[in-house]
């Protein structure tokens, strides 16, 4: 302790001689939001002494404190009331919470909006103390997330980087005629083998993909039936606990938002989803397309055969899609330019693109140029989708609804979100439009997963968001749905 003691005192005054030695320097923090007040008002207030630290100006007092860590500064509290009052300052933890894996805007936007489960409720100043928050999500278990998308099922570990797993989905939760809970039970037993880990050690969380969406008495009990199979398949596996979320609003999560549109270009098709506090707004409407990464794919490797440009496998044709292509700002003043550009493929080495960079996500918006016919484009869907919940002025006081979200592997595609945003203006008079911006979700094809990440790693986790097999027959009527 002596010695660290110097090396801090040591280190502090050699900051004081090469610059500034404003108080806020060495709190290199972004966030300025604290709950109790600043601390150096209320250690004023506070007339106990800290004994022999008292000597110590306060900052370097919780210099110390950093370097000591999370660990030994919990530890400290005990010591006398000044201390434990100066170290649950929110200013320190959540210094150490920004040193986390996770990052820091997760982190404060899961704690401040997430922590109570479903009814989502707000948190912004009676939280807990981020001190509290930072114990709490230390003892979190890590859980198992699985995302079965439609193409590509991603699984992994809650306090790993990124999914461990990807692999090509082989069970469609969507199909109602087969035997539902069979199926189910063999995806989730494939993916726990691969995962090398027993179903009965770690909370599971599951995206739900975005099917049988509408209003009708018939797809909601199609919903009902899916969240009750996926429930009595991982129960039945002994799973300790269990959080089925929606996949749109897992996604919308992970772009650090629980309102708004959640554009997801999946495999098979485009979902446009209005989402009001993390429910899926089914009354508003979904609005569904059959184009997805798969029909761009087809469409491109059709349009490089239309060029005697002979490519061998899907792989290598997805690869070209993925590295070369983009949506143009304006397509008819695309086509007047050379956009020729050379790309060398891993397994069929190098191809030359023009114009199938910028027309290959043009079917998004004009599907009729890949042959879809009857499907709308992407920008007329988002733009009824706003409509309607204007119309529907559900919550009068705010503009929940104009902020699109997009993710899905497709998204990623640069260009994509001006101009949806663009061609939604276009479309909308200003008074509905006014303040209507698209964003990308930063996790694209892994946009789900990462919203489940965000989730299991809450402080309340997984007591607020999951049910476990005794409290399951109590949630006949789940609001994640
Ligand atoms: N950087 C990229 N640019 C363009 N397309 C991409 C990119 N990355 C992935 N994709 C495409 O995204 C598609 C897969 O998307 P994603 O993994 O989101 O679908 P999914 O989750 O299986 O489907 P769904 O969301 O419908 O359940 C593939 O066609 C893939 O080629």
């Amino acid at each position: 302790m002596a010695q660290l003691l110097k090396k801090v005192w040591e280190s502090i005054s050699n900051g004081w001689t090469s610059s500034d030695s404003s108080s806020d320097s060495l709190y290199n923090f972004d966030y300025r939001g604290p709950v109790h007040g600043s601390l150096s008002d209320q250690i004023i207030i506070c007339s106990s002494s800290t004994g022999a630290f008292d000597r110590f100006p306060l900052d370097i007092f919780m210099q110390i404190l950093k370097l000591l860590g999370p660990k030994e500064a919990a530890r400290l509290t005990c010591v006398c009331k000044s201390w434990q009052f100066i170290i649950s300052d929110n200013m320190l933890w959540i210094y150490f919470l920004q040193n986390q894996q996770e990052p820091w805007d997760s982190v404060f936007f899961g704690e401040t909006n997430l922590r109570s489960g479903f009814p989502l409720r707000t948190y912004p100043r009676q939280m807990q103390s981020f001190m509290h928050i930072y114990g709490e999500r230390a003892q979190v278990p890590g859980s198992i997330i699985i995302d079965g998308g439609a193409g590509y099922c991603k699984f992994g570990w809650s306090k790993y980087d990124s999914p461990s797993g990807r692999s090509a989905t082989f069970v469609e939760f969507g199909n109602i005629e087969s035997p539902l809970y069979a199926r189910l039970r063999h995806f989730f037993a494939t993916v726990y083998s691969r995962m090398r880990v027993r179903s009965s050690t770690q909370p599971v969380i599951i995206s739900i993909p975005i099917s049988h969406y509408d209003d009708t008495d018939a797809d909601k009990a199609f919903r009902r039936r899916l969240k009750e199979a996926i429930h009595s398949a991982l129960f039945g596996m002994n799973a300790p606990a269990v959080c089925a979320v929606s996949q749109a609003t897992l996604a919308l999560f992970s772009a650090r938002r629980t309102s708004g549109i959640l554009v997801n270009i999946g495999f098979h098709q485009t979902s446009v989803v209005p989402i009001l506090q993390g429910k899926v707004m089914h009354k508003v409407g979904v609005v569904s397309m059959d184009v997805g990464g798969l029909k761009l794919t087809e469409y491109l490797r059709e349009q490089l055969r239309q060029r005697n440009l002979h490519v061998s496998s899907l792989y290598t044709v997805r690869e070209l899609k993925e590295n070369v292509c983009y949506v143009a700002d304006d397509y008819e003043m695309e086509l007047k330019k050379d956009t020729e550009a050379s790309y060398n493929t891993a397994s069929e080495g190098w191809f030359t693109l023009k114009k199938e960079r910028f027309q290959t996500g043009e079917i998004l918006f004009q599907p009729h140029i890949g042959g879809i016919v009857y499907v709308m484009g992407l920008h007329h869907a988002v733009a009824h989708c706003i409509e309607r919940c204007h119309t529907a002025k559900m919550r009068t006081e705010d503009n929940w609804f104009k902020t699109v979200v997009l993710a899905g592997g497709t998204a990623c595609l640069p260009g994509l979100a001006e101009r949806l945003e663009k061609e939604v203006h276009d479309l909308l008079p200003p008074s509905i439009s006014n303040g209507m911006r698209v964003v990308t979700c930063p996790y694209g094809a892994d946009a789900a997963w990462y919203g489940a990440k965000l989730v299991s790693n809450l402080s309340t986790f997984p007591n607020s968001w999951c049910i476990t097999n005794e409290t399951q027959s109590k949630t006949k009527k789940s609001p994640f749905w």
